[in-house]
């Protein structure tokens, strides 16, 4: 055996060890639910109870025990003493509770990650282990102390190379699902994943540095260091779009947590369902931080004295609602600081008191208390009354009133006095229109300031009654039978009763609007307009953010394209740390220096980034003979990169990036050329769901976030041309071009060329 075969033995013992301790739990685990399952339905409620809650649990554990099979153990520590540490998904002791491997975000793990051989402590080497299923395949040692024992005898092994496992991953083939990169997080990310929660943190990089693997490993460490808290109040992922969040719903439950709510800002808001997008223009004036004014006077407007009052017949007197009486209700139900809808009982009980008022002058005797309370039942049935009042003080939901709003344009210029006719006429549309992506934050913001629509809130009302009545009933027989152990408490066993088990916290949050998180992850954060972030703001008091975006990629009009300016008024100069990554993980130096020189030359601030591979004819340029032929010339290109990186094991990932004008015409030419070269390949790629698909055509918009082994960008100054403005086409071009790992294609006509040159 050479004597690298016998350190990949040495390792295969360990990993067995880890893997067969696992398997010990999990089975233990299975047992323990089994047992519990086994028990059914005997014994009494609480029993019963009690025994689902552990159920839950176990069932939980054993979710999470499935979910790190995949490279468990990825690393080594060996200290100057020769002490070993072996490095993994979780955490597994022996029965002495004698380590077998270390989390990788415990705090002995740190040195893994950022030890470098100027500042490694009394560690002398880091080995990377390579798996593949159970079996080790390969190992790699990284000198940090180079007179150490352990380096000398790595170097006479032949086990010390370098950056293979690094370079390894990022070589593969996509999925079109991101993975985790536990194993080979960088010095520079590791120190923003474990950065304090207590401030918001603004990470900055250019494509592909990993700002999205740095964000969710840190939504990960975060869950792990500060379980306690962040287990009960949750951590909320917001992406930018479905397609997105479906591209990194793996990395999370690959890291042991499962617990964590994705959303994109147009989802954020329960029973809300944004079905449309509205034209960039209108987007940014509703992302404008003066609509909150315009809410808040939308329902202002709704909180005033009628123009026409009413006389009233109160047995026989008239009695009339006056104004100064209205008035006096208005102040009273706006002194109480409730949301408008809350807030109206006390503004109808002080005008009934008033009306009451008015009757007893009225009158030469002292009236019973009987007389009093049929005279407010009267007020109560009359018309005129009740009219009066609602014209007043009209009960709302949010949506009625954006849709309002929005539909006349003389109350949005009364709101919103800033906008210009045609803004106004812009932002017009009927009452019966879907609800867009921009609208969300701005019913967030009329529910904040309406309150819970009266009647949801009383079904609500009924609903918590009913749950302080059950968990009365919980505590007693707990304490009655002396049961739970601590483990169980009412809450959860009233929680278990109704299916709302501990792990479930991102499901009551998700149903909850005014749910408040611990911990709020924004990816793509420079797209977030004032609006957004006043939304996202109101979920996490504590305004424990990581921020993760680039200024350079934004395309909204109002999104971000300076740190500072949108931080300091969120978080205050001294509530935020600015960090920025440095290294492009993703696409070959070749793509990357195309699209750093076009992003700067368009004039966009472009973090200085390196990109660590060298892929020779990671560029291709292409001339189209013609308008006509482009469509064509472009199929013919996407399809070659199809051949090369599309395998039928559903890896690889190809992509081409058109205009929204030509988007149709891409798609029909290239399934027919598709057709007729491959039939077979035609019919597995079409039947592959928009999700999966490995060969796809889309928008600039769609593509953010995401990353594919080789993308065919078509016309690029036609895409420059049609966008909203130039520094938003520059922008999306950057994305579209940062897209790929492996091969940029670009196909244009020459004129296209001619208006926007790209060397490669
Ligand atoms: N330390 C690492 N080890 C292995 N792969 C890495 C590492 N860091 C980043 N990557 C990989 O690099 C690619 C780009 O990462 P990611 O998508 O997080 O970048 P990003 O900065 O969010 O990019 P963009 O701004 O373009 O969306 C991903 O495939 C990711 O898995």
């Amino acid at each position: 055996m050479t004597d690298y075969a016998s350190q990949i033995h040495e390792e295969q013992q360990q990993v067995d060890r880890a893997y067969g301790r696992l398997d010990e739990i999990r089975a233990m685990t299975k047992s323990r639910l089994d047992a519990v399952r086994a028990a059914g339905s005997h014994g009494s409620p609480t029993q019963r109870t009690e025994r689902d809650s552990f159920a839950t649990m176990y069932e939980d554990r054993l979710t999470q025990l499935r979910a790190v099979e995949d490279r468990l153990v990825f690393g080594r520590l060996d200290d100057v003493h020769g002490n070993r540490l072996y490095i993994g998904r979780i955490g597994l002791s022996d029965d002495e509770h004698e380590p077998i491997i270390t989390d990788w975000r415990a705090e002995a793990a740190r040195p893994f990650y950022e030890a470098t051989p100027k500042e490694h402590g009394s560690i002398a080497m880091r080995r990377h282990i390579t798996l593949r299923l159970r079996k080790v395949v390969g190992v790699e040692d990284e000198a940090l102390d180079l007179s150490s024992q352990q380096v000398t005898k790595a170097t006479a092994e032949g086990t010390l190379t370098g950056e293979g496992a690094l370079m390894a991953s990022l070589s593969s083939r996509r999925s079109g699902k991101m993975t985790d990169i536990v194993a080979t997080i960088q010095a520079e990310q590791d120190r923003i994943i474990r950065a304090d929660m207590r401030q918001a943190l603004v990470v900055q990089g250019g494509p592909g540095t990993g700002k999205t693997a740095v964000a969710l490993h840190r939504a990960a460490y975060l869950l792990y260091t500060h379980r306690q808290r962040l287990s009960h109040s949750g951590v909320l992922i917001v992406g930018p779009s479905n397609a997105f969040l479906h591209y990194i719903d793996q990395v999370l439950p690959s890291l042991g947590e499962t617990g964590v709510l994705s959303r994109t800002m147009a989802t954020l808001l329960p029973g809300i369902t944004a079905s449309a997008e509205d034209t960039p223009r209108v987007a940014a004036l509703k992302g404008d931080a003066r609509m909150a004014h315009a809410i808040a006077n939308a329902v202002k407007s709704r909180e005033r004295v009628p123009s026409r009052l009413p006389v009233i017949r109160l047995n026989s007197f008239n009695v009339p609602m006056r104004a100064a009486d209205i008035q006096q209700a208005i102040t009273d139900a706006r002194r109480t600081r409730k949301p408008h809808n809350q807030a109206r009982e006390t503004f109808v009980k002080s005008v009934m008191s008033a009306m009451v008022a008015r009757y007893r002058e009225r009158l030469d005797y002292d009236p019973e208390a009987s007389e009093l309370d049929s005279v407010r039942s009267m007020l109560r049935m009359n018309d005129d009354f009740r009219r009066t009042v609602n014209l007043a003080w009209l009960p709302m939901t949010a949506q009625w009133m954006l849709a309002d709003m929005l539909a006349k344009p003389q109350k949005l210029h009364a709101y919103a006095p800033w906008l210009t006719p045609a803004e106004v006429d812009a932002l017009r549309r009927p009452t019966n229109a879907p609800i867009t992506r921009s609208d969300v934050p701005l019913l967030d913001e009329a529910m904040e300031l309406l309150g819970p629509d009266p009647h949801q809130e009383a079904r609500q009302a009924a609903a918590d009654r009913e749950r302080e009545h059950d968990e009365q009933i919980a505590r007693d027989t707990l304490a009655q039978n002396g049961i739970g152990n601590g483990i169980v408490d009412a809450k959860t066993l009233v929680d278990n009763m109704n299916g709302l088990d501990e792990g479930s916290t991102a499901e009551q949050a998700a149903n909850d609007r005014e749910w408040t998180f611990g911990h709020i992850v924004v990816d793509e954060a420079q797209e977030l307009t004032p609006m957004d972030w006043r939304m996202l703001i109101r979920r996490c008091p504590s305004r424990s953010f990581t921020i993760v975006g680039d200024v350079a990629q934004t395309s909204a009009i109002n999104g971000t394209r300076s740190w500072e300016r949108t931080m300091d008024p969120l978080f205050g100069p001294k509530g935020w740390s600015f960090n920025e990554l440095t290294i492009d993980y993703r696409n070959p130096q070749e793509v990357s220096a195309l699209a750093t020189r076009f992003a700067h030359d368009e004039g966009l601030y472009v973090s200085t980034v390196s990109a660590v591979r060298h892929v020779p004819d990671a560029v291709h340029l292409v001339t189209a003979s013609g308008e006509s032929q482009l469509a064509d010339e472009a199929a013919i290109q996407a399809l070659e990169c199809a051949q090369r990186f599309i395998a039928t094991d559903g890896t690889g990932r190809v992509a081409v990036i058109a205009d929204h004008e030509m988007v149709d015409e891409m798609r029909k030419t290239l399934s027919l050329r598709l057709k007729s070269t491959n039939a077979n390949e035609w019919s597995r790629l079409t039947s592959q769901s928009a999700w999966d698909s490995q060969l796809m055509v889309c928008e600039p918009q769609d593509v953010k976030g995401l990353e594919f082994d080789a993308v065919v960008l078509v016309q690029p100054g036609l895409i420059a041309l049609n966008a909203a403005s130039r520094l938003v086409g520059a922008a999306d071009l950057y994305v579209a071009m940062t897209r790929p790992t492996q091969r940029l294609v670009v196909v244009r006509t020459a004129q296209d060329a001619q208006d926007m040159p790209l060397t490669a």
